[in-house]
């Protein structure tokens, strides 16, 4: 016969009321010695029936209880599975990274992951303790951890392989979710008589992008395959026995490109960049230490490598130019700065100790860059290949180029009838992408893009006039000086003509005197 909830309920409460009185009695007649004697083995008997491993990472560690790097990683990973799956999720600020609002597994939810077939269960806990003196989060007196749960005759897949794919996976999304930053190395106070430089840093927001940028799509693609080969390099570097990393030499005419292509790879290769004043570096040993600061994955940039030091004497023109600017009278501010860049002792051989000595293979996964208006005045030592590998000429705004910044500038996707127009100026003359760009931006709100491109022609056609009268004028200047050499010849012939016509009259004169 079926038993009644009434007498079900009556028979639960009994056996409640019994275990509760044999844990009462156990609690008050058992010494605590012997409890924990009996807890052992309870706990290895329960061990050996328990067929599941749990592995447990802590937030923070060590003897300060520093935040466990380990822990960020998994919890990055386990968000970037877990979101679309546990419904009680955690919103947390995250300190550099595009995405500060991070949504990570609230304490006490478990989520499954699967791993070559394997199932394995995280979950994130919580269990509070008296708070640390010694922690940096002194607030916190709660000790965050997750715990990593699975079968033990998957131990070894797990313990080596899978935690490896969590903590790899947990990296490269913490790498491109992470904000990009822009470091300058700036002259720091004097302490103790020495004066170095320091990094300092801000975010990096360039939009500039390979797509954006304005260049043959041949060459823009060469560039882009020989990035992907470098990022992907690794094992080929570590076989060949080469550091981890690649020259770039930028070249060409002012406002080709050169710093927007340097933002370009930034954003793409997803690495920091750090702009190397070099003129404020003191001497070669203050150089290396700036090397030796920056981290890996980041693009090490001197821009104007000629204006930079007095490896070339474009340093010494560029400083007579500047007094000129002012009234011939040397400008105080300027002045200073003279004295920073006197005070540089950075020298050639530095120079290329920072980009291929023992030093240089400090870090991994770099790449620095040179770029200059004036490739012909570069010491060769310097941008040999193996130092510079990749030579890259920023030139003047072609068809092709241009297409893409009408795209960027005007939405025009494919074609206009203005195009042949723009093609056959852009063939006759040139014009660097900056002016090319400038001439693209509506004035108005109310210029439309035809109006643009109209301002465009009008501008190519200035400037086509402009070198043809410059080269017209050069061929003048040319003539004139041809002219003036052929003068000058012909009167030093004159001239000879007439010292051979004064010798031989003195000589007859000679004679004829002594004849008489
Ligand atoms: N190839 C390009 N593609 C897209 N935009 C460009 C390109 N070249 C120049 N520009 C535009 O012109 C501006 C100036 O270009 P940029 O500073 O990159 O030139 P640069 O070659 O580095 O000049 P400089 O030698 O004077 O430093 C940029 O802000 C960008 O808007």
């Amino acid at each position: 016969m079926a038993m009644g909830i009434g007498e079900l309920w009556s028979q639960m409460g009994s056996i409640m009321a019994s275990i509760m009185f044999v844990y009462a009695m156990y609690d008050r007649f058992f010494p605590p010695h012997i409890r924990r004697y009996a807890l052992k083995y309870t706990t290895k008997f329960t061990n050996l029936m328990y067929p599941y491993i749990q592995i447990t990472f802590h937030e923070l560690s060590g003897e300060r209880l520093k935040r466990n790097e380990t822990y960020k990683v998994i919890q990055t990973y386990l968000s970037a599975n877990s979101s679309q799956r546990v419904r009680k999720l955690k919103a947390e600020v995250v300190k550099d990274s595009q995405t500060p609002l991070v949504l990570t597994m609230d304490d006490n939810q478990e989520i499954v992951d699967e791993f070559n077939g394997v199932k394995v269960w995280w979950s994130a806990n919580h269990i509070t303790s008296q708070s640390q003196p010694f922690s940096y989060y002194p607030a916190s007196n709660e000790k965050r951890f997750l715990t990593l749960t699975f079968h033990k005759r998957h131990r070894d897949l797990i313990t080596t392989s899978y935690i490896q794919h969590v903590l790899e996976q947990g990296k490269a999304i913490t790498l491109k979710n992470r904000q990009l930053k822009i470091y300058t190395n700036n002259p720091s106070n004097n302490w103790g008589g020495y004066r170095s430089t320091k990094w300092s840093h801000t975010t990096f927001e360039h939009p500039a992008r390979f797509e954006t940028l304005a260049m043959e799509p041949e060459k823009k693609e060469e560039i882009i395959n020989d990035l992907v080969k470098f990022k992907n390099g690794k094992e080929y570097y570590a076989k060949v026995g080469k550091a981890w990393k690649r020259g770039y030499l930028l070249f060409g005419p002012p406002g080709t490109g050169k710093s927007t292509m340097i933002s370009a790879i930034a954003n793409f290769m997803n690495y920091d960049v750090y702009d190397l004043e070099l003129t404020t570096v003191k001497d070669n040993n203050d150089l290396k230490r700036l090397l030796i600061e920056t981290s890996s994955k980041s693009i090490i940039v001197i821009e104007d490598i000629d204006c930079s030091l007095e490896l070339t004497g474009q340093r010494k023109k560029k400083t007579e130019k500047d007094n000129d600017e002012n009234g011939g009278k040397p400008d105080p501010i300027k002045e200073a700065d003279k004295e920073d860049k006197k005070e540089s002792k950075v020298t050639l051989s530095g120079l290329l100790n920072f980009i291929d000595g023992i030093w240089s293979a400090c870090g991994a996964e770099r790449i620095i860059i040179f770029t200059t208006n004036f490739v012909d005045k570069l010491d060769p030592a310097l941008i040999r290949r193996g130092r510079m590998d990749n030579h890259i000429e920023m030139s003047y705004c072609g068809y092709q180029a241009f297409k893409i910044l009408a795209r960027n500038y005007l939405d025009i996707e494919y074609h206009h009838d203005l195009f042949p127009i723009i093609e056959k100026l852009l063939g006759e003359t040139n014009m660097t992408p900056a002016d090319v760009a400038e001439n693209l931006m509506p004035n108005s709100i109310t210029e439309d893009f035809e109006t643009c491109l109209k301002n465009l022609i009008h501008s190519l056609e200035i400037a086509k006039k402009a070198a043809m009268d410059e080269e017209e004028k050069k061929k003048a200047e040319d003539e004139e000086a041809q002219l003036k050499v052929e003068k000058d010849k012909q009167e030093l012939t004159q001239e000879e003509v007439k010292v051979k016509a004064d010798g031989i009259l003195e000589k007859k004169v000679k004679e004829n005197g002594v004849t008489n």
